[in-house]
Parts: structure tokens; C-alpha cells; sequence
């Protein structure tokens, strides 16, 4: 298993105020990794400096060993993104998009027309494959994010929020597709607030609170360390605040 992607010692500020202190993370070849933390926890910001968006950051990104902005093209080439939103060309259909990202990714048209039918298929798209995507639904919308994010096989693959607006079906077969892509040797880092979800599928978990990673490691040896039986006695363990749960069981205790 080798390491891909390097993040070291990264810090970010808007105005002066700290959001991300001393973060680092490795991603491997064929590793799930994932990133919990509350609301305003900093993921998102993280997420957007491993993709290259953020500016004034200090720290390193390192791709097989080399700043990722000594070569931002060729890293952002091998990179994948599936965003925790579904905003899309209104006016094309699902195909015209997908084609158009297939050729404007320069990927040879056999390639791109073999995947975005598989994945249209397997996704239960196909059939709505010619309609016009202002007509898809929130759900429908994100596949074809899910169908984008992956169309060039990335050797890193990034999901922010991979459970959101997916029903059930859809959200155990993204799961499918997800560990299919690791065991196919991807990179993937998910950042997602679905506890069940992470302890299913992930390899390694990184907890962050208030910008700044509280642990990480690998799943198994991380619940034996804690000595717990699972990733929610985990995360109550290391990042939730045991008075305010009392206190929310005290919620009718008015006597
Ligand atoms: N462009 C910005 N300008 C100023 N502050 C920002 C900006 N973007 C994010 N922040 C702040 O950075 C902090 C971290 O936000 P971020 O979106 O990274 O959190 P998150 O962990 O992804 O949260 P959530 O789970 O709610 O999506 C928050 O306090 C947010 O208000």
C-alpha cells in the first residue's frame, strides 16, 4: 500500500481566525480514509487545500512526493471530486454533460462512452440518460456528480458528504462502486457526518474538532485503543461533550 498523498503540517486562516492547525494526512493506493467532525469542524476547508482551491495556506501537499504545485495540472488530471452538491449544466442532458467532461478531460471517447454507460446503468440512470438535467431530481442530480467525479479513473478520489440525498438502494450500491474503487488500487478520502456509513467502509478515520485532528489511524487499532465496540462510542469518546448529552436527556426533567 503506498502513500499518494502527502498533507503536512497544514494551516489555514479566513481573517485571521484559525480554521485548520498543523492538519495532516496521508492517503494510500487501495485505502478508504475518512474525516468526521461537527459542523464548522474545518473538513470542507480541508478538502478544498488537498484540491488545490485554497490559496494562502501554509504546509505541503505532496503527490508521489512532489509539491502538488510543481506539476497542478498533471496532479488535478489524476484527481477526483464528487462535491456535497448538485449544481450541473441545467440545459444539457445527462449524456451531453458527461460527454462533454469526457472530452474536455481529453479522455479517448471508447473509454469515457464504455464507463458513463456502465455507470448510468448500474445507477439506474439510463433511461433518463437523453432528459435534460433541470428535469432530474436532487438524488439523480448527485450520480451524475457521482458519474463525473470518477469518469477519467482518478487515482485519488475525494467525496464530500457520499450519502447525501441518496436513497437507501443507492446508497449501499455507491457503497459497491466505492469499495470496487479502492480494491482497484484508488486513493479515496471521504469526509461524511454518517457514522454508520464510515465504520462500514472505511480503512482508516480521522476525527477533527475546531480545525485540529483529535486522533487518526487505522479503524481497528483506533476502537481498541479507545477501547470501544464502535465509531459512534468512538466519536462520543474523543469529540462530543458528555454534559450537553446529559443534558439533553434531561430535556423534560423540568421537576
Ligand atoms: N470563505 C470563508 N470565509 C470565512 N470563513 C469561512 C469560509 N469558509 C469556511 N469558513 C469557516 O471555516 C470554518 C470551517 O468550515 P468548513 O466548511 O470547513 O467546515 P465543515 O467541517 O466542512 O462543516 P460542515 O460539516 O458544516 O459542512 C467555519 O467556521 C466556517 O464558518
Amino acid at each position: 500500500m503506498s502513500e499518494i498523498l502527502q498533507v503536512l503540517d497544514l494551516n489555514k486562516d479566513y481573517n485571521g481566525k484559525p480554521i485548520i492547525k498543523d492538519f495532516s494526512i496521508t492517503l494510500r493506493n487501495a485505502h478508504i480514509s475518512t474525516l468526521l467532525g461537527h459542523n464548522g469542524a474545518g473538513k470542507t476547508t480541508a478538502i478544498r487545500t488537498m484540491l488545490g482551491l485554497e490559496e494562502k495556506i501554509n504546509g505541503e501537499i505532496l503527490f508521489k512526493g512532489k509539491n502538488i504545485k510543481h506539476d497542478y495540472k498533471y496532479y488535478k488530471s489524476k484527481l477526483g471530486f464528487i462535491p456535497d452538491d448538485d449544481e450541473l449544466f441545467d440545459d444539457l442532458t445527462a449524456m451531453e454533460y458527461l460527454n462533454f467532461l469526457g472530452k474536455t478531460r481529453k479522455i479517448p471517447k471508447k473509454d469515457y462512452v464504455n464507463i458513463t454507460n456502465h455507470l448510468l446503468d448500474v445507477l439506474d440512470l439510463y433511461s433518463y440518460r437523453n432528459n435534460l438535467l433541470k428535469t432530474y431530481s436532487h438524488g439523480m442530480r448527485r450520480k451524475v456528480q457521482i458519474i463525473s467525479g470518477i469518469i477519467h479513473n482518478p487515482e485519488i478520489l475525494i467525496i464530500d458528504e457520499p450519502t447525501n440525498g441518496l436513497d437507501p438502494d443507492m446508497i449501499i450500491t455507491f457503497k459497491e462502486l466505492i469499495k470496487t474503487l479502492r480494491d482497484l488500487g484508488t486513493a479515496i478520502l471521504l469526509s461524511t457526518h454518517n457514522l454508520e456509513f464510515a465504520e462500514n467502509i472505511s480503512d482508516s478515520i480521522t476525527i477533527i474538532k475546531n480545525g485540529e485532528i483529535k486522533i487518526s489511524g487505522l479503524k481497528q487499532h483506533m476502537l481498541k485503543e479507545l477501547q470501544v465496540n464502535n465509531l459512534e462510542e468512538a466519536y462520543i469518546k474523543v469529540n462530543l461533550d458528555s454534559q450537553k448529552l446529559q443534558s439533553i436527556r434531561n430535556v423534560f426533567n423540568y421537576a
